[in-house]
């Protein structure tokens, strides 16, 4: 295994491990040098084994038949020279949020606190499609030209970053304040001011 997959496989468990996503459900990939190496299809974050390599195109390359979401990682890769990892989870809190109804698509959490605006800054909504329908593939594209993070409607959060590292920090600041907002729905909550958003930037 090299350097990369292997960094890949601990970040995997660890996210599984801490019921981050279940089941058999998430993907993690990271940029390589002629497209990007992704977690296989149908197997759980908790162990994982062989990658396949797939282009920036969406094209299977080499290894094992690819996450059915390859195509929305590429999407990202495309839109973002700067991402060089990417990760999608089922986060139980973002995913609550992702099926609320009456949501900003532009803008799904208020910035609560300063490490969220650090961390992951606007969260666009992209509308409900199937796990795996590449109609996706263009949507999340534009969205992810001016926002890193994406939450997919009724699924789940899909995140880049510049590595693995920092996709993971983003992904796991937006399901802890997903949860936050959860917590705080009934409460009149008091977010950062726009000057105070402003300033982090
Ligand atoms: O929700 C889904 O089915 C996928 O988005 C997912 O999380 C796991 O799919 P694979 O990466 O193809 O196993
Ligand atoms: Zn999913």
């Amino acid at each position: 295994m090299t350097d990369l997959a292997h960094q890949i496989a601990e970040l995997s468990a660890s996210l599984f491990r801490r019921r981050l996503t279940h089941g058999r459900t998430g993907n993690v990939s990271a940029r390589t040098g002629d497209g990007f190496l992704i977690t296989p299809t149908g197997g759980s974050l908790g162990a994982v084994g062989e990658l396949a390599l797939v282009a920036l195109t969406g094209e299977h390359l080499d290894g094992p038949r690819p996450s059915k979401e390859a195509f929305l990682h590429a999407a990202l890769y495309r839109a973002r020279p700067d991402a060089g990892a990417v990760v999608h989870l089922h986060s139980t809190h973002a995913v609550a949020v992702s099926c609320h109804d009456g949501l900003d698509p532009d803008d799904v959490l208020p910035p609560l606190t300063a490490y969220y605006v650090m961390r992951v800054g606007r969260l666009p909504l992209l509308p409900y499609h199937a796990p795996g329908d590449p109609a996706l593939g263009p949507i999340a594209e534009r969205a992810a030209r001016t926002a890193h993070a994406l939450l997919l409607a009724n699924h789940g959060p899909i995140v880049a970053g510049a590595d693995l590292a920092a996709a993971a920090d983003a992904i796991e600041e937006l399901e802890e304040t997903a949860r936050l907002w959860l917590l705080l729905r009934d409460r009149p909550t008091r977010p950062l001011t726009p000057d105070q958003v402003r300033s982090l930037s």
